[in-house]
């Protein structure tokens, strides 16, 4: 079969207003006119072909990504682009660049910690890119304060640094403060005197992050003007006299919080895409199942296929909802900030951290589990997933180590539940610690399966779950006489109980997304079942801690697991339109097996005679090594 829809049949079977979830998917219709309308430009310019980048060496990715980061900014002025529509134009570009750290931490740094004159000198010159900036806080050895190493954009490119360094005034260490630097000439982009900068090597897979120059720099009695130590938190004075605002002094790490909430919001479209690929191919494979001389079965039907891929279907749109709340929350907290008020912000620290963690995780293992869905050709690289799965997983390791945020996030739980003998009332994602008493007694109520549909049980099964491991873990706590040496020994239990927590944000955000008022025919009910699919999907997974802290009984557990096996079924019928919802082009995507046209089989064919292998008949090397060795065996063999 040539040419066509292959995948027509499966988008009629579809129960719901496909362009109305498009909207759904992008947050609002400007948003999807915005992402529309960019992710044709990018995917119609030659340009930004991408398909080659795992054949290119090194040198010759890292400067195809210098051209494509000139020919974007050039493109962004022509086009007059506003702010939203240059960072969709990054987002279909699909390319990591020092660009990023550019944009998305040195900027933010000098605004979230530059006084308003420092913001006047700095940003005008970084918004031109005049100047290009990264953001340097890894050290080559912990403490070491030897090296940085890491930062992406400090190898090769940056002319300047947000530099985190101790500062020491009259033999003080006054801790971590951000700083200033510049790094390179402006002139010839040499290194300035005392400044020693270079790239840190190849990273893992072909091309994905190796676009990026993450680098290493040392200092050798380098002087960094006074005045640019960021000084919106704490300030030196020309005699030298150090002082502090009154704010707190956590908010040097303000630029994490920022960044945290973009890659939680960046989880749901690395796992949407994924997602795509592996639901279009499932759809298009037929393997095995044929019965009286019909077609095979499409793999999409086999319920195994289904119980891998539905889950992550559903946290792709789990993480947009989240995401989209995480930035409401970022934009409140940084209102309130503006206002003096800090309460929040310990509050927004353990919520990003917690979903970066929780979402780079799952994100990281849903590309590799796609992968395995599509089979054997999962693994060549016009399946677009290995150079996915490469690029997405330092998300794991960067912006926080996850299991450090989740650490950070356990911390914040237990001071919360401390808190409440003082009858401070916890607010925001921990109110529901408010009620620990019932939370603690509460017996679930399912009794069949239809129960577990019920917003309200699962949210209070959720709370039921978390509230009882974070106060286990406060009770195990208390019984060391040194707290650091308990939270030391506790921490795989703590890791746990911050997992509880998080997931039960998700689950919440996504039951609070169906309370709104949802347009389009069948869409809230599409989302309905996806919310399910995720919380029962969650409670399997995870039932152990659900038994163990005893919020629901074998039966309840059994009873979940038959739910979620009806909802697969209610799914299946949508799965190609949930997918053809995230409006994502074949240009993004990136990957035959995940095409819109379906038209698989053909294009893996033609794709591999472009291999450079391919280029001739008789590979180079042959007559060199194999000739020679096929010719010795002949000899052999006739003696
Ligand atoms: C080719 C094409 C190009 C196209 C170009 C087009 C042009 C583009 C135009 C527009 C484009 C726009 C693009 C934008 C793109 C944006 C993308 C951004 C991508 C970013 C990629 C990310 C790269 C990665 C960068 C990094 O990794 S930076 C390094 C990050 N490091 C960490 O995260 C370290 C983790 N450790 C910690 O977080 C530690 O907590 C700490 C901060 C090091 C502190 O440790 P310490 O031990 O000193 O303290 P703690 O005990 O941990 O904490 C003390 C108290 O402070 C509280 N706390 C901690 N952290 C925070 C925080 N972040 N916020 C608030 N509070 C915090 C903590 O709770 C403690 O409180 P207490 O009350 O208990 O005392
Ligand atoms: C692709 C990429 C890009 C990056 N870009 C930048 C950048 O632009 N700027 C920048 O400054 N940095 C950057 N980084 C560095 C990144 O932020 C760090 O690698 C990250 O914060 C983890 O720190 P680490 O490497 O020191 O890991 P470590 O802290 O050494 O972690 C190693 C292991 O020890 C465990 N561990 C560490 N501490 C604890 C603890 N307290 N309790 C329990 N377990 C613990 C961790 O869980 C992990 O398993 C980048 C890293 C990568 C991979």
């Amino acid at each position: 079969m040539e040419g066509g829809d292959h995948l027509a049949h499966e988008r009629k079977k579809a129960q719901f207003d496909v362009e109305a979830m498009k909207i759904v998917w992008a947050g609002s219709r400007h948003a999807f006119e915005v992402s529309d309308r960019i992710s044709k430009l990018v995917a119609s310019d030659p340009a930004f072909r991408k398909d080659n980048r795992p054949m290119l060496s090194r040198k010759e990715l890292f400067k195809n990504t210098l051209r494509k980061a000139a020919y974007a900014w050039k493109r962004i002025i022509e086009l007059r682009l506003s702010e939203e529509e240059a960072s969709k134009l990054r987002f279909y570009v699909d390319e990591p660049a020092f660009t990023d750290l550019h944009w998305g931490m040195f900027l933010p740094a000098i605004k979230g910690q530059g006084t308003e004159e420092q913001q006047q000198k700095w940003l005008p010159l970084a918004y031109k890119m005049q100047i290009i900036g990264c953001y340097a806080q890894t050290e080559l050895g912990h403490g070491s304060n030897s090296s940085k190493w890491w930062p992406g954009g400090l190898g090769k490119i940056s002319t300047h640094a947000v530099v985190y360094a101790r500062l020491i005034t009259d033999g003080q260490d006054h801790g971590v403060h951000g700083f200033i630097v510049q790094l390179r000439s402006l002139d010839d982009h040499s290194p300035l005197p005392g400044i020693t900068v270079g790239d840190i090597g190849m990273k893992f897979g072909n091309g994905a992050y190796n676009t990026m120059d993450n680098g290493v720099l040392r200092f050798d009695h380098v002087r960094i003007p006074r005045d640019q130590m960021l000084m919106k938190v704490s300030q030196v004075s020309r005699e030298g006299k150090y002082s502090q605002s009154n704010v707190p002094r956590q908010l040097v790490y303000g630029t994490m919080v920022f960044v945290r909430q973009t890659i939680v919001a960046d989880a749901s479209c690395a796992l949407s895409r994924a997602v795509c690929i592996a639901t279009r191919y499932s759809a298009v494979r037929r393997q095995f199942g044929s019965q009286n001389g019909g077609p095979e079965t499409q793999v999409i039907d086999y319920k195994t296929q289904q119980s891998r891929l539905f889950p992550l279907l559903a946290s792709a749109y789990a993480f947009r909802f989240v995401g989209e709340w995480l930035k409401w929350l970022y934009t409140d907290v940084t209102q309130r900030l503006q206002a003096n008020d800090f309460s929040t912000l310990p509050e927004a620290h353990a919520c990003t951290a917690g979903l970066k963690s929780l979402t780079t995780a799952a994100t990281a293992d849903g590309i590799e589990e796609c992968r395995k869905l599509c089979g054997g050709h999962g693994y060549l690289c016009s399946s677009g997933l290995p150079e996915l799965f490469a690029v997405y997983v330092p998300a794991c390791t960067y912006e926080g180590d996850n299991t450090v945020l989740l650490l950070q996030v356990a911390r914040f739980l237990v001071k919360t539940l401390s808190q409440l003998g003082s009858g401070k009332q916890p607010v925001g994602t921990t109110a529901y610690m408010g009620q620990v008493e019932h939370l603690m007694q509460c017996h679930c109520n399912v009794q069949k399966a239809e129960d577990w549909l019920k917003p309200a049980v699962i949210l209070e099964a959720f709370e039921a779950r978390s509230a009882r491991m974070s106060v286990a873990c406060a009770k195990n706590l208390s019984k060391f006489t040194n707290p650091e040496e308990g939270f030391a020994e506790l921490s795989g239990d703590l890791v746990e109980a911050a997992i509880a927590h998080c997931q039960l944000i998700i689950v919440s955000k996504f039951i609070e997304k169906l309370q709104q008022d949802i347009p389009g025919k069948g869409v809230k009910q599409q989302l309905g079942v996806l919310c399910n699919i995720y919380a029962l999907f969650l409670l399997h997974k995870h039932q152990g801690d659900f038994l163990s802290t005893g919020c629901i009984t074998p039966k309840q557990a059994y009873l979940a697991n038959e739910q979620l096996r009806a909802l697969y079924s209610q799914a299946r019928p949508n799965a190609i339109a949930l997918v053809d919802a995230f409006n994502y082009t074949d240009h993004y995507l990136g990957s035959i097996l995940g095409c819109y046209d379906g038209n698989v089989y053909p294009k893996l064919y033609e794709a591999a005679w472009k291999d450079p292998l391919n280029d001739s008949v008789v590979p180079d090397g042959y007559r060199e090594y194999i000739w020679p060795m096929l010719k010795q065996q002949l000899r052999t063999a006739r003696l």
